[in-house]
């Protein structure tokens, strides 16, 4: 192992730092920091006054230096963009033991999504505005793209793969409606046993492939009693229930080149496009199967017990499942604007003596089949809105 040792510099993406205590400048930084939205210039400006922020903390940002007084250089080739505080941990040969997953917070530095980026535009002359994730047995929304070129995930350099039925695993690049989109045909969960920053990284690649705008889809448990098998929940928010727990994809050294320290979620489903979807299900007649509602993500894979579910109902959940949540915080924290909705699989029982079937993957996969086209028609059209979208030009 390289090891680490105080104050060691990144020398691989034309960061300075501070090399046996002289600060070097730090031109590439100053572009990444023009690059930033005003609103996430102002938030990482934030981030670099809160004491003890991980990998940036003593960083000289706003006069264009880097100054890594505890920066780290080391394990798996990372560089002090992730470097971790060592302010509680000097000099030591091996990761600080209070970041448990260190390992995996480390894995995808901002230059290996820069690596997947790059490796996908290299492959395909497709440069997506929209990134978009099916979720169980809505696989074939990709299906409707046209002009395609589709990555297995086997085939993408520092891909996890995909494990789960209803999952093909693929990332499809492509034109809906003309519009130039990047869809991922099967998504990574935790009980697949990676972590959260590892499930969510693909957003960011989709981020640094260009993409403005995230529209996720998922199947989910129906808590709402108003909802019917087969019904669409456009999301509004999402209860972080495993962030509660302390279970965060942006856990670990951040970035701020993918965004800042703390973003805000109050705002994560963006409302205009929640009154686009819902204009949309007028026109298409289905307006009395689309809800607006809010979702939440367990870590499963078991599903619910009764008493769960109605303490999530109490929670004020409407539509349980064990995705998108960490992949939208990704997202808004890359200011990638969100639209998502739920395909409701299946309901979930308020009681024990409930006439409900109890949840099944298969029903699950075989619900998002049978409304395939209604939930590509969805997208579809929402797709054409997002691209005609102020923030999409
Ligand atoms: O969220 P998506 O991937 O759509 O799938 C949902 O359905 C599966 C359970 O049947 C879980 O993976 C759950 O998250
Ligand atoms: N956790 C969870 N995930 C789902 N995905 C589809 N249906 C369900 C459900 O009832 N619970």
């Amino acid at each position: 192992m390289t090891g680490y040792k105080n104050g060691i510099a990144n020398g691989t993406n034309g960061h300075g730092g501070e090399v046996n205590g002289q600060t070097k400048n730090a031109p590439a930084y100053t572009a990444i920091e023009n690059s930033l939205t005003k609103r996430q210039q102002s938030l990482v400006k934030d981030d670099y006054h809160v004491k003890g922020d991980v990998a940036f903390d003593e960083m000289n940002l706003w006069n264009g230096k880097l100054q890594y007084t505890n920066g780290i250089n080391g394990t798996n080739g990372v560089n002090a963009a992730n470097g971790v505080n060592s302010i509680h941990h000097n000099s030591k040969e091996s990761p600080p033991s209070q970041i448990s997953n260190f390992n995996d917070v480390m894995s995808y530095s901002y230059e290996i999504i820069k690596e997947i980026a790059d490796y996908l535009l290299e492959k395909t002359s497709i440069r997506p505005k929209i990134g978009v994730i099916c979720g169980s047995g809505l696989n074939s929304l990709a299906d409707f793209l046209t002009q395609t070129d589709a990555f297995p995930y086997e085939s993408i350099p520092h891909f996890p793969i995909s494990t789960v039925e209803g999952h093909v695993g693929r990332m499809v690049f492509g034109y809906l409606e003309g519009v130039p989109v990047m869809c991922m045909q099967g998504r990574f969960h935790y009980y697949e046993g990676y972590p959260l920053s590892k499930c969510s990284m693909p957003v960011r690649v989709m981020k640094l492939v260009g993409c403005t705008h995230l529209l996720a889809t998922n199947a989910a448990g129906g808590l709402n009693t108003k909802f019917k098998v087969g019904d669409i929940m456009l999301v509004r928010d999402h209860v972080n229930m495993m962030g509660l727990a302390g279970n965060s994809p942006l856990q670990g050294p951040n970035d701020p080149r993918f965004g800042p320290r703390f973003p805000p979620m109050t705002n994560a489903y963006d409302k205009e496009l929640i009154k686009i979807a819902k204009k949309i299900s007028v026109e298409m007649g289905i307006e009395k199967n689309i809800h607006q509602g809010v979702y939440t993500c367990l870590g499963g894979p078991n599903y619910e017990t009764v008493a769960e579910l109605r303490m999530l109902r109490t929670l004020g959940v409407d539509a349980v499942g064990m995705s998108t949540v960490h992949e939208v915080i990704t997202a808004r924290h890359c200011d990638l604007t969100v639209f998502a909705f739920s395909l409701i699989t299946n309901k979930c029982p308020s009681d024990y003596d409930s006439d409900e079937d109890e949840a099944n993957h298969e029903e699950v996969v075989s619900v998002g089949k049978q409304r395939q086209n209604l939930c590509a028609e969805l997208m579809c059209k929402m797709v054409r809105a997002i691209n005609e979208s102020p923030q999409c030009k």
